[in-house]
Parts: structure tokens; sequence; C-alpha cells
């Protein structure tokens, strides 16, 4: 009975008491008087956070060559998925995980786009244990670390190799709107990719385009672009300028520039767009200052007009010659004026008036007819960058020549041969000496794309739909008695993902130009055809597979599009999103610093042999006049040296 004499149910008091599940304690570090708690190691975890490869995880085959590992596929047991797996050896001898193997690990756990490969997991492979107790019978056993990937069934660079497959001019428009929608979600994300090429934009079995290799991306300083100033972000710092795989390296690059910007990525962007054409990289300079000449050539030198700056860079020199440029005669053919226009705009001598992604999506070479196929299909079949020795094998003994060698920087396997021995056995790697002789009497004789005037675009004689075929499944068969794995569940990549932007599912298999709200021009289709990438703007997540914890990027920004993209105040990203980059510019500043990678010792000694063959002039002078023009965005080497050091503690 209450005060008031009214009754009250007990029901409604009523408290289910139950155990309390103990959490575990807090404990106090001495010297940081930081809290933390001590995480036990799961069961058959030998480092913490990685499943171990052994019972979970088959090799299949060899996909890819990179700088520090190869790429398998490989199927996850448990779920008979296949998978990509990026090796990367730890040597017992020196026990260190390589740089940029870490930068790529760190940086791509923070993405999450359609559009941009997804870490799914580490996996750690130890050495086996011997009967006597110790790890193996190997004298130094190297570790081996595992990225596992989303399988992607083709690279471009594959695509554009392979003589079964063409791709017509929607294709073209489509690939191109999804790097730039990819590229302009890394961008907002504050980090530059810095080797985009061909070979590092993967296609999965459905026909979406993924970003891959973020082991040269790194984050920047500043304000993330926007449409209101072109020429990209990240100009408040000093970079290092070895990046990009020379074909697909900026003029500003070239040029020894290091203070550049995200306009790195979307000339990279441009030499991809060109290369659907030819099929080959378009700007195949034999050493570094050749890069120089082969850019000029096709752009022609640049005026100080054109481009005011060029002057102050180390590599000036180059801007001595005379080339009237033949981009119009190259690539007309292919290219109405509005292709033309875009391809020009993206391979902008200067970087500030390169188009930024964001601005390069909304081009009207997109709005015109052909307009970009809503979903991508080819022909299935696997094509990747290791294929194209095949393709050309095949070529040359259909044509009987010889095929033209591979671009620099790629790495390629020297096919075991009974006769010959390699220096450090059979596996060992041969990397290709800078610089391809191309003979273009040997290189494929490019297919052409040309426009037709108007009407809609040319049909396929026969469509094949990008999607699974016996023997090429995105499946591997059930055949297999699988052991039970109790972590690792989750949904397929790209399954399962809700838009924010329409409210359904965000793959091309959903989204359609009804339900994506949007009467963009670009999206008409058929009804009932799928379409491209319903949402244009980045989306939190794609994809179960991951659980990791929404970037800062939906809510730094607002809801409407502009706002998506307008720079707020770069403080916005706050304190302790420069306290999770601080991994990645710690590991920027010890490889400038210390060269703990194999690779940054290379950059660096190329830089070195780079700044001696242009005969540098001197610093002090240069380096004013350069800090005069450039003073508002610039800051000066000493004060970003001594803000990295600075970030380290
Ligand atoms: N998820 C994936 N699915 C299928 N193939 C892949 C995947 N990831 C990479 N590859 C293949 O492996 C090749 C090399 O991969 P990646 O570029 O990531 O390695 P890398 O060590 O960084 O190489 P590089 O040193 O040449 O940049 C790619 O061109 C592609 O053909």
């Amino acid at each position: 009975m209450s005060e008031n004499g009214q009754t009250v149910k007990k029901s409604e008091f009523k408290y289910k008491i139950g155990k309390v599940k103990q959490t575990p304690p807090v404990l106090k570090d001495d010297k940081t008087g930081l809290e933390y708690i001590e995480l036990k190691p799961r069961e058959n975890e030998k480092v913490y956070g990685c499943t171990t490869f052994a019972g979970h995880y088959s090799e299949e085959k060899k996909l890819g060559q990179g700088t520090f590992g190869e790429v398998y596929r490989g199927v996850h047991l448990e779920t008979q998925r296949q998978v990509a797996m990026k090796r990367i050896i730890v040597k017992a001898e020196k026990d260190l995980f390589p740089i940029t193997a870490q930068r790529e690990i760190t940086i791509l756990r923070k993405l999450s786009h359609k559009n941009v490969i997804k870490l799914i997991e580490m996996v750690y492979d130890y050495p086996p244990t011997q009967p006597n107790g110790s790890t193996s019978s190997v004298a130094n056993p190297s570790k081996s670390f595992y990225m596992i990937l989303p399988y992607m069934v083709a690279d471009l660079s594959g695509i554009l190799n392979n003589p079964r497959m063409n791709l017509e001019m929607p294709d073209i428009k489509n690939i191109l709107l999804q790097i730039l929608e990819g590229i302009n979600y890394i961008h907002c994300q504050k980090y530059m990719h810095r080797d985009i090429k061909t070979a590092n934009l993967l296609v999965d079995h459905k026909g979406v385009l993924k970003i891959a290799d973020f082991g040269l991306a790194r984050n920047y300083y500043g304000a993330p672009p926007n449409l209101k100033y072109p020429g990209g972000a990240g100009v408040d710092a000093k970079y290092t300028s070895v990046v990009v795989t020379r074909w697909y390296r900026a003029p500003e690059l070239v040029l020894g520039d290091k203070h550049y910007t995200t306009a790195v990525d979307m000339w990279g962007v441009g030499c991809v767009f060109a290369e659907f054409f030819e099929k080959k990289p378009i700007l195949q300079g034999k050493t570094d200052i050749d890069q120089g000449h082969v850019i000029f050539k096709l752009m022609g030198t640049p005026s100080e007009e054109a481009w005011p700056l060029a002057k102050y860079l180390p590599g000036a020199e180059l801007t001595k010659t005379e080339y009237p440029g033949t981009l119009k005669e190259r690539f007309g053919a292919y290219l109405n004026a509005e292709g033309l226009d875009l391809l020009s705009k993206l391979l902008s001598l200067d970087p500030y008036k390169r188009l930024t992604a964001m601005a390069a999506k909304e081009h009207p070479f997109f709005e015109q007819d052909p307009l970009p196929k809503l979903h991508l299909q080819l022909p299935c079949e696997e094509s990747h960058e290791a294929d194209i020795k095949r393709y050309r094998q095949e070529q040359s003994k259909s044509t009987g020549q010889q095929p033209p060698p591979p671009p620099p920087g790629h790495i390629i396997e020297k096919q075991p041969s009974s006769n010959l021995q390699l220096p450090g056995g059979p596996k060992a790697l041969k990397k290709l000496p800078t610089g391809p002789r191309l003979d273009s009497s040997h290189s494929p004789k490019p297919a052409i794309h040309k426009l037709p005037a108007s009407g809609p675009p040319a049909k396929r004689s026969t469509p094949v739909d990008y999607h699974p075929q016996p023997g090429i499944s995105s499946r591997a068969p059930r055949n297999l008695s699988l052991p039970k794995v109790p972590r690792y569940s989750g949904s397929p990549p790209d399954q399962g993902h809700v838009s924010r932007y329409s409210g359904s599912q965000n793959n091309a298999s959903t989204a359609t130009p009804s339900n994506s709200g949007r009467t963009d021009s670009r999206y008409r289709g058929d009804i009932g055809q799928r379409s491209y990438g319903a949402p244009r703007y980045p989306a939190a997540s794609d994809s179960q597979w991951h659980k990791y914890p929404r970037s800062r990027y939906n809510s730094a920004y607002g809801s409407s599009a502009h706002d998506q993209y307008s720079y707020k105040d770069p403080r916005a990203y706050g304190p302790d999103s420069r306290e999770n980059n601080s991994i990645v510019r710690r590991m920027e500043f010890n490889a400038q610093n210390n060269s703990t990678s194999k690779l940054d010792q290379k950059q660096h000694s190329q830089e070195r042999s780079y700044k001696e063959s242009t005969r540098l002039p001197t610093a002090p002078s240069n380096a004013g006049a350069r800090k005069n023009a450039d003073s508002e965005y610039r800051k000066s080497a000493a004060e970003n040296n001594s803000e990295d050091i600075a970030n380290l503690y």
C-alpha cells in the first residue's frame, strides 16, 4: 500500500537480479600514470590480434609479386570463401616488420569505402615447432604475416593486357567514376595514395573497382580538398618526392617538388584514363630525367604562365626544353572534345590547375553520350598483373615476336629452370633494370575506341556478365573437411551494406536510380537495371567484415553534398586523429631519418642521384624565392621536421 492509499502492482518494481559479469581489473602504469586493462591472448594465438594461418587458411595460387612479399589467392577454411593473402616476410635475423606493410595496415584499418580494398584481418604464420622444442630445423626461420583481403578477380593492368577483354567507352566511364569515388574518399580522409597505377586498381566479380596497395600512402597536413580551391590538398608540409611508380609520376615529383599535394594521385588517374586507349602505360620514361622529357613531349613544355612555380623546383632545368605537346594528336582518335578536356585537366602540368577527384566526377564528359555503364560487366576471367607475361607470350607466339619487357619497379619472378642457377636459389627474384626498352613495333596494336558522334553506346555482340562461372567461382568447392574455428565470423564483402544515402543496400545489385534518390543523367538507365554505385559520396562502411569504428569523416562533415566535402577546420579532425596518425608519421619519420626500409633506402639513393644529375642550383636563393612565392601555404622544412620530431613524444 502506498502513502495515498493506492496499491502499487508489485510487478512494476520487479528487478531482475542476476550474476554481474566480472570486468577485467583496471591497472595503472607506474611510469605514465595511465590506466589500462590487460588483455589475454586468445587461444592458439602467438601474436596478439592475429589469427594463426595453420588450420584457418590455405594457399592456392600466386597472384602477384610485390616489393616485400607475394600475393596469393587462398581459401578461408571455415567459410570456404576465396581471399587474397598478401604475405609479409619478417626476416628472423633482422626481426623488422617492413615499414610499408606497417603503413598499409594502419591506413587500411582506418578506411572503409566501397571503392577501397578492405583489410579483413591479419594472420600470423610461425615456424613449425620441432619435437625437440626448437621452432624450426632452419637456422633462422622467417616469420610470415599475411594481410587477408577480399579476393578480386582482376586488376586493371591485367584487364587491359588481356586480349580477350575489350572495354568500351561506357565501361571506361564507369571504371573512371569508381576510381574517382575511391580517390575522393581517400583524399577526404586526409591520405594521399601515392601509387596510383593500373596494377593497384582491382576489380571484383561484381564489377566493383577497389583501390589497393597503400604501401606508399601517407596522411597529409592541412585542409582536405574542396570544390572551391582546385589543386589538391596537403601543401602545408614537405614529403619525400621519390614516390609513385615512375611512369605514373606527376611532373612536380619528377622536378623534385617536396611540397606536393593530393594532386599527385590525380596525375595517376589521368595516366590510367589514357592507358585505357593505348593499353599500355602512356608515359614510359627510361630514367627519372627522361620521364620529364616524356611528360613534356606529351603535354608540351610549360610556359611560365602555364606553371608559374615550376621554375623554383630543383629540376627546373627541364622546363627549358621546347616540346610542343601531342595530346590531341595522340588521343584525339579515341576521345571527343569533352574527353580530351577531362584528360588534359587531369594531366595538367601545374598541380594547382589539376582537377581534384571531386571536381573530376562532375566533369561534363560523364554526362555525355555514351553514358557510363550502370553496372560493369566484363568477361569472367581472372586477369592479374602476373598474367600479363602469359598474355604477351600468347601474343608473341601468334605474331612470332618477342614480348616487350615489363615496366620498371615491377618485380618479375624468374622461372626456375633446370640449366639456369639463380643466385639465392630457384625462388630468387629479379628486380628489372630501370628503363624498359619498349619497342613500339613489338607492343600490341591498341584497339581503337572511336566514339560515335552521338547516340547510345555501341552494343556488345554477346553481352557477358562478370559473374562466376565454373572454375572461377567466388567460393571454392566444398570438398574439404573443415576444422571448427571459433573466431572469424562475418558476412562476405559488399553484402548487407546499408547505404546512408539511399537507405538500401549499397551495392550494384540493389542500388537503383530510383532508390538513390538522384535524377542525375549519369545514373539514368533502363528500369530495373542496376545503378552504378548509387551513393556518390563515401559511405561509412560497405561490408560487415569489419566492425571498425566509423571514421571521423562522417561526423566532421554535414549531410548535404557540398557540406560533405567543404572544408571546415583542419582541427575538426582533432588532436586524437593526429595521435592516430602519429604511428604513420613515426614510420614516415623513421623511414626518412633512419632509412629502415629497403624501399626508402632505394628512394633516397634515387633522389640523391637525381639531384646530382640535374645539378641543383644553390639552395638558399631558390629556397628563398620559392618561399616568397608560396609562403602563404608552405612551412619551412625546419618547422616540419621539428613537428615530426615533436610528434614522436
Ligand atoms: N585483393 C586482391 N585480390 C586479387 N589480387 C590481388 C589482390 N591484392 C593484390 N593483388 C594482386 O597482386 C598484385 C600486387 O599487389 P600489391 O600491389 O598490393 O602488392 P605490392 O607488394 O604493394 O606490390 P608493388 O610493390 O608492385 O606495389 C596486384 O597487382 C594484383 O594483381
